[in-house]
């Protein structure tokens, strides 16, 4: 049997765990396709660093362009990251008519229609699996399990990395600081880890199932985005304590025909089964019309889960090839995209604010509210334990995005209120 050459981009922790599982599971792998698999060329940053594996030096080199030229190779595995020169690469690779897999959410949420059009002129797949929850087949599941169904409404935890930190700070009482450095350690966190802990790795994901789930072409812009970094213990031990764990989510929402897509960090009540998912793993809560609630849990970042999917994905391209179906898979956005207004998006809102601990400050605050039009489901006053001011802890009923925002900017220009100190949307 002729062997499938594979040709891999990026030898770091998605590339290597790629290459153990097509060495170790090639007797499976090449009696599923038909074929062996031989990862023919490995293009890395630089061939004299040392490796947790050992490949055969000659299959390395430091010029992607190599790969993508090599006129044996039927696949590229693009496992490299960075957005615009590996576009390039992945462009000319469809050209020649090799078949893609990537694992880069970077590029497919800022250029997956231009890569797919010219997949599908070219006759060409390009598979992403694990460009979004590491090792959950969520693509897959949202392109075919849910192809019958019209989904409302897709909530995930899909950054490991801020799952990771929010995680250990809420049941170790870790420093921010202390955990990122550890995820960093674990190669769970990106290369720049600004984009995992303000949520736009996460934004990123958000887009791409938001425009397969939607049918529409949903664009990193159209996602409005807030991260974990300002998020303090504080903030997560007040969510405990009213019955809520704090989760970095991506909720993307459909109304009729109107959609809104948003990262930011939520207090989930701890009864929804999203917010029992900890540490590196992620999840994803599909709501369909027609089958209601579903969710699909695993490990979202790491070597060997991300890479199960980013074989995976080859295994689908070689039996597309096999079949004679290559480049007939994708389906292009064929809606209108409509996104629904702030002043028509309607969260429920937990605020903490520093006040004066004198009279007539509640009424002056809830009299805000009514101005907006915000109803409160519950108003606690405390003192603060470390400063002469109260603490005023609030939860809205659901409340216009507009709305708040007037009244977050009304509270900050008042004198009776030292701080609002916290801000977070409510789930569940
Ligand atoms: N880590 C994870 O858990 C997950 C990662 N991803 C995505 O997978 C991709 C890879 O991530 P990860 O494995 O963590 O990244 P790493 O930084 O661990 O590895 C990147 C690899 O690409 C090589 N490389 C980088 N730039 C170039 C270049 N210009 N030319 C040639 N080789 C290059 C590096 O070479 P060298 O080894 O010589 O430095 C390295 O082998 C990214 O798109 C990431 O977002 C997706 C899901 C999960
Ligand atoms: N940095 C990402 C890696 C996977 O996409 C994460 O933490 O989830
Ligand atoms: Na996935």
């Amino acid at each position: 049997m002729k062997p499938i050459k594979v040709g891999l981009l990026g030898l770091g922790t998605v590339g290597t765990g790629v290459v153990r599982i097509v060495e170790g599971n090639q007797e499976d792998l090449s009696s599923q396709v038909g074929s062996p698999i031989v990862i023919e060329k490995i293009a890395v940053k630089n061939t004299e660093k040392a490796r947790n594996i050992n490949v055969d030096s000659d299959k390395l080199t430091e010029d992607p362009w190599e790969v993508i030229r090599h006129p044996d190779i039927d696949v590229i595995v693009e496992v490299m990251g960075g957005v615009d020169q590996t576009k390039e690469y992945i462009l000319e690779a469809l050209e020649r008519g090799k078949h893609i897999v990537t694992a880069n959410k970077d590029l497919m949420a800022l250029y997956g229609s231009e890569i797919l059009a010219k997949a599908a002129e070219k006759r060409c797949d390009v598979y992403y699996e694990a460009s979004v929850a590491g090792g959950i087949p969520i693509i897959r599941t949202l392109i075919e399990g849910f192809s019958s169904d019209r989904i409302t409404k897709i909530m995930g935890i899909v950054n490991g990395t801020t799952n990771y930190i929010l995680t250990k700070m809420s049941q170790e009482g870790v420093s921010y600081e202390e955990v990122l450095k550890e995820a960093q350690e674990l190669g769970y966190a990106e290369a720049d880890p600004t984009s995992d802990v303000e949520g736009l790795d996460a934004a990123r994901k958000m887009a791409i199932l938001a425009t397969l789930g939607f049918h529409t072409n949903v664009e990193l812009r159209d996602v409005s985005v807030s991260g974990i970094s300002s998020v303090t213990k504080e903030d997560i031990s007040y969510a405990r304590r009213l019955g809520y764990e704090m989760k970095l989510l991506g909720i993307a929402e459909r109304q009729d025909d109107q959609i809104t897509i948003s990262v930011q960090p939520t207090m989930v009540k701890k009864k929804h089964p999203i917010a029992s998912v900890n540490g590196v793993f992620n999840a994803v809560y599909v709501h369909g019309e027609a089958v209601g609630e579903t969710m699909f849990y695993g490990a979202g970042a790491g070597e060997m889960p991300t890479a199960t999917s980013v074989v995976a994905d080859l295994v689908s391209v070689i039996r597309n090839v096999k079949l004679g179906v290559s480049g007939l898979k994708a389906i292009a956005p064929y809606k209108e995209k409509r996104l629904i207004s702030d002043e028509e998006i309607k969260y429920k809102y937990f605020l903490l604010l520093h006040v004066d601990d004198k009279a007539g400050v509640l009424a002056q605050i809830t009299q805000i509210f009514a101005e907006y039009n915000v109803s409160l489901a519950s108003v606690v006053q405390q003192p603060n334990e470390f400063n002469p001011d109260a603490e005023i802890i609030i939860v809205t009923h659901d409340a216009s995005k507009a709305n708040m925002e007037k009244v977050r900017k009304h509270f900050e220009s008042l004198d009776v209120i030292r701080k609002v100190k916290s801000v977070y949307r409510v789930e569940g």
